[in-house]
């Protein structure tokens, strides 16, 4: 017997009062905030989250794509699926009476914190499209949020109505908005710098907008021509016509790992932008590292400092993949319990003002881990994944999703290509 193999009592696990797990991994563990217009973000799971049981659990998982990651790999005793956690942990309910085997101990140990549902942003038709240097035709924007919503995903950033001379790319913000805003079930959140740019939203149909601030300083005037302090006065000014028209709205923190001017930025300062958003109305805070510098070793303090000011529930991480170092940073913020998570199809982006700054983790290898790890979504990954395949022939490049190429490669997908 290997030491992997060794029971591990429930004595050894890490300490975490009994009322602690329960709260964690039950409904009431993950529960809205009240005052924020009714965007929780575990609702969907509600049958899951009666049982109290953990996330690696055995949960069904639906794959349009039968053959999808359903090769099997004969090893011994063990018979397990590609990315998938091997079967003999995923049989293994937690249960305080049962300290015997050692499995369920070994599974907390490294899984603890996970939450059972995940709630994808997927930010590629704005975050992922608008530094696109050819413009993308409003109908195949419109194709692709289409799409996207049908692969199950439930947030979709949809566009920005920034100046155009800034950003040329979504300078078609409003007919995108006015030809999906009627999408039922999605909701599509689209950025707004000030207020001209928050009425010119709601006037096109927007139900959801999002404010986006910097924790450098440097960053904020690149990005949106303004000091931190001036932008914070504006998104006062866009949360408050928000609240009289009861829109929700999401806050941005850009350059919470590293600034591509300043360099290193201290937690402390994204902590504080984070609060000033939150405290003025934002019922969900996303921490972007922009650049894509952070490390599970830089997230961790990050995540520590802003969990401190602000309820986790209300955290969201947005992570770029320029040092391929996203899902480490997504798994770690998971294990810290974050459970929403942005990402762009096929990892398409990149900002205008972050040069070499490469595109958002991929929504496709997002899905795959999650899946791998038992954590539901609701989307469907063959769908996304040819969600993807569309807008990479329109734009004629391969996917940044290790997920969508290995797919392409290594299965024939018997549904129609041709679009
Ligand atoms: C904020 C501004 C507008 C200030 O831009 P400015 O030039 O300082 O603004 P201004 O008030 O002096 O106005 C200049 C012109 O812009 C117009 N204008 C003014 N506001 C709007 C508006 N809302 N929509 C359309 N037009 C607008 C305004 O009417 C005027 O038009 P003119 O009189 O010259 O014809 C500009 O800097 C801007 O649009 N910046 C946006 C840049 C951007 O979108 N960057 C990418 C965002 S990505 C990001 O921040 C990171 C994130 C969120 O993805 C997270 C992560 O990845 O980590």
């Amino acid at each position: 017997m290997s030491s992997l193999e060794q029971p591990l009592g429930l004595d050894k696990l890490p300490s975490m009062s009994t009322i602690d797990r329960t709260q964690r991994f039950s409904s009431g563990g993950c529960h809205p905030r009240v005052d924020n217009m009714g965007m929780g973000n575990c609702n969907e799971d509600d049958e899951e989250s009666t049982t109290e049981t953990f996330p690696w659990k055995k949960l069904p998982r639906d794959l349009s794509r039968d053959d999808f990651s359903q090769k099997t790999l004969t090893n011994g005793r063990n018979k397990m699926e590609f990315g998938m956690i091997d079967d003999s942990f995923s049989d293994c309910h937690y249960s305080p009476k049962c300290n015997t085997k050692c499995l369920q101990g070994l599974a907390y140990k490294f899984l603890n914190g996970i939450p059972r549902f995940v709630k994808i942003v997927e930010v590629g038709p704005r975050d992922g499209l608008q530094n696109e240097k050819n413009t993308v035709p409003t109908a195949v924007k419109i194709e692709l949020i289409h799409r996207l919503a049908s692969s199950g995903l439930s947030v979709i950033e949809a566009t920005s109505f920034v100046s155009p001379k800034w950003v040329p790319q979504l300078a078609d913000a409003k007919d995108v908005m006015q030809a999906v805003h009627k999408l039922e079930g999605i909701r599509l959140p689209v950025l707004t710098p000030n207020l001209k740019g928050f009425e010119a939203a709601i006037a096109a149909g927007a139900r959801e907008v999002a404010v986006f601030a910097s924790a450098s300083e440097s960053f904020s005037k690149s990005n949106i021509n303004c000091s931190i302090e001036e932008s914070l006065a504006r998104y006062r000014a866009v949360t408050h016509a928000a609240k009289e028209l009861s829109i929700p709205v999401r806050g941005y923190v850009s350059c919470v790992a590293g600034c591509p001017v300043e360099g290193p930025i201290p937690p402390s300062k994204v902590a504080y932008v984070a609060k000033e958003l939150y405290d003025m109305g934002c019922f969900e805070i996303s921490l972007g590292d922009t650049i894509g510098v952070g490390t599970p070793g830089t997230v961790v303090p990050l995540l520590l400092a802003v969990m401190a000011v602000i309820p986790i529930e209300a955290l969201a991480v947005h992570f770029h993949d320029t040092y391929g170092q996203s899902l480490p940073n997504i798994l770690v913020s998971l294990q810290m319990g974050i459970s929403t998570v942005d990402s762009s199809v096929a990892g398409l982006g990149g900002c205008p003002y972050a040069k070499g700054a490469s595109g958002n983790v991929a929504t496709e290898d997002v899905v795959y881990m999650l899946n791998g790890l038992g954590v539901k979504t609701n989307v469907d990954l063959g769908k996304l994944i040819l969600a993807g395949d569309f807008i990479n022939n329109h734009l004629g490049r391969p996917s940044s999703s290790k997920t969508a190429i290995a797919s392409n490669q290594l299965t024939i997908h018997p549904s129609n290509k041709s679009y």
